[in-house]
């Protein structure tokens, strides 16, 4: 196996294993790819050990390592700057792909420079790239802010007019996370934050920009964009762009924790540990981290400390635990009682508020709800649950939630996604007029559609309905879920259905219609389709394979 590596000063933070590990395994031709830390000296030697068949060079290489190049594509050579090595036939090639992972952050993020003052912060390699492509896109100005340049942080008040802010300093990245190099509140022009750095997953500075309202992007998708083509260059054939999407969803789901926050006596301990149990994470209870440490229980603690001491305790255990990854995470009700817990919990975590009536929350052994009246300390905290979370568990009391139910709302999954609906009596399929329709189960096309997603791996949810208005409501949830495409077989309805028709038109998202018969050939009232109009494929008269070919259409055709 065919040996590369990332070379850099310090690498800790580095996702790229990660990131060629997922571009290897699931696109043939595997390789090994190790963290390979250097001094400025040793740079050279390493370039040219033979072990190596190529690179990727990070901070504070970029600009160096062209030294030790034969070659420099045109590209890199433009911008002055290299993240990729690759030897062929004895030579030592350098090429530039951070230029399409930045580009290809910008667009899938709809950040759109054009016309605007850019502030670009750091000057070193990843900065020459950045600027690069700021200008390409047009951008009215590029500023490069810098310790030492011409514009640096102390005359920064010339430039609070910027209107695009991007980070290309390590500044702010695991493990000295929580800082940032600018006060976010000066630029009132500002529109778009993005932060080169990937990890921690939010930066202070995208935190800040996050609770200011204003758009912002870390740098995991410009990551794994740059990965792709750098795979791409070690390996000698192209990788789908597809790729890009799934393997950031991946990295996500290998690092970011699960934080659950909501009201004391909702259910968080409570579905935290079964949440880690079926997701196989570690699970942590800052509760029980508190009475660990104090070597006392939270009553007590409130008892003998007060509340204040306790919050302390609070915010020193949440630093500790939310340097965790991939864990499942329950917190205190009271987390949101303090500003700065947010920062702390948001920089590598998917949050869940977890909801339940007031009435129907324990209060045993809670010292502030026993104190306070429920409603009070609902309206003092409703807002923070709801600001600090990504998404809502509701977990009304008897509803035998298991985390099979819960995991639908809340599992993490960014994959490109299909629905597939099937009208009525498809359910009696292997019943029905088997002349027509063949003897296969409804069953089995659901294996079989399951199974081609597996296979693109793409995300899938299938649904059948008898009645036509379940359909519609249907329809219109995939638009609220996000669904990427549609496939329809409404059987019945397709010859009377104006209002499936409207519905389709109304999410505008792509739908493929699919028939097992041969329509056209059968009944004169079976020939008129009413939702055809807003399909962007019809097809009839393959039996079951026409709902994989409707996926693969719409996959092939939609998915970039
Ligand atoms: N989904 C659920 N199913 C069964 N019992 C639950 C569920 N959610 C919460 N509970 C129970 O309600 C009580 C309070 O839940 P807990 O997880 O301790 O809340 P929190 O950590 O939010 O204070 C516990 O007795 C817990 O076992
Ligand atoms: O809401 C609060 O202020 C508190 C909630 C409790 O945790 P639970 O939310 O798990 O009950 C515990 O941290 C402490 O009693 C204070
Ligand atoms: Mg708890």
């Amino acid at each position: 196996m065919k040996n590369f590596g990332l070379i850099g000063k310090k690498l800790e933070h580095s996702y790229s294993p990660l990131v060629h590990k997922m571009l290897g395994d699931n696109i043939s031709g595997s390789y090994n790819y190790e963290l390979l830390e250097v001094e400025e000296d040793d740079l050279e030697t390493l370039i040219k050990n033979d072990k190596y068949s190529g690179f990727n060079v990070t901070i504070p290489y970029k600009k160096l390592a062209m030294k030790y190049c034969d070659e420099i594509s045109k590209e890199a050579l433009e911008i002055g700057s290299i993240n990729t090595i690759v030897k062929v036939d004895g030579k030592i090639k350098g090429y530039n792909t951070d230029y399409y992972g930045f580009n290809y952050l910008l667009k899938s993020n709809n950040i759109n420079p054009e016309g605007l003052k850019c502030i670009v912060l750091g000057s070193g390699g990843s900065s020459l790239t950045v600027q690069a492509v700021l200008k390409d896109l047009k951008a009215r100005e590029v500023v490069v802010i810098s310790r030492s340049g011409a514009n640096n942080y102390k005359n920064l008040n010339l430039h609070y007019d910027a209107q695009i802010i991007v980070n290309t300093t390590p500044v702010g990245m695991y493990p000295n996370s929580g800082v940032s190099l600018l006060d976010l509140s000066k630029f009132e022009n500002c529109r778009g934050v993005v932060d080169l750095i990937y990890n921690p997953h939010m930066t202070r500075l995208l935190i800040d920009a996050k609770i200011k309202g204003i758009p912002h992007v870390g740098g995991l998708e410009m990551l794994v964009a740059q990965a792709k083509k750098s795979s791409e260059l070690f390996k000698g054939f192209k990788i789908n762009k597809n790729e890009i999407k799934r393997i950031v969803g991946n990295v996500k789901d290998e690092t970011l924790n699960i934080i659950l926050i909501g009201m004391p006596g909702s259910g968080k301990s409570h579905i935290g540990k079964m949440m880690a149990e079926s997701l196989e994470r570690e699970f942590f209870d800052t509760d029980k981290l508190i009475e660990k440490r104090e070597g006392m229980s939270i009553p007590e603690i409130f008892e003998k400390r007060g509340e204040e001491y306790f919050r302390r305790v609070e915010t020193e255990v949440l630093k500790e635990v939310c340097k965790e990854k991939k864990a499942v995470i329950s917190t205190g009700g009271g987390i949101v009682t303090r500003d700065e817990n947010y920062p702390i919990i948001r920089e590598n975590s998917e949050i869940f508020w977890i909801k339940r009536d007031l009435k129907d929350l324990e209060v045993k052994d809670r010292p502030i709800s026993l104190s306070t009246p429920l409603e009070e300390l609902y309206e003092q905290r409703k807002e923070l649950y709801k600001a600090w979370s990504d998404k809502i568990i509701d977990n009304p009391k008897g509803s035998n939630y298991s985390f099979g139910i819960i995991k639908d709302d809340c599992y993490i999954d960014n994959r490109w996604s299909v629905l597939v609906i099937n009208g009525p009596n498809i359910n009696m399929l292997g019943i029905r007029e088997k002349g027509i329709y063949g003897d296969k189960s409804y069953n089995t096309l659901n294996k079989m559609i399951q199974e081609k997603a597996n296979k693109l791996n793409i995300k899938l949810e299938i649904f059948q309905s008898n009645h036509e208005g379940d359909i519609v409501d249907k329809i219109q949830e995939s638009y609220f879920k996000g669904y990427d495409g549609i496939v329809i077989n409404p059987a019945g309805y397709t010859h009377t259905s104006v209002a499936i028709l409207d519905a389709i038109k109304a999410v505008q998202i792509p739908t493929v219609e699919v028939h097992i018969s041969d329509v056209n050939n059968r009944e004169d009232f079976r020939k008129v389709s009413y939702v055809r109009e807003a399909c962007v494929e019809s097809i009839s008269n393959r039996g079951f394979k026409g709902y994989l070919d409707a996926i693969d259409f719409l996959y092939e055709n939609y998915s970039d």
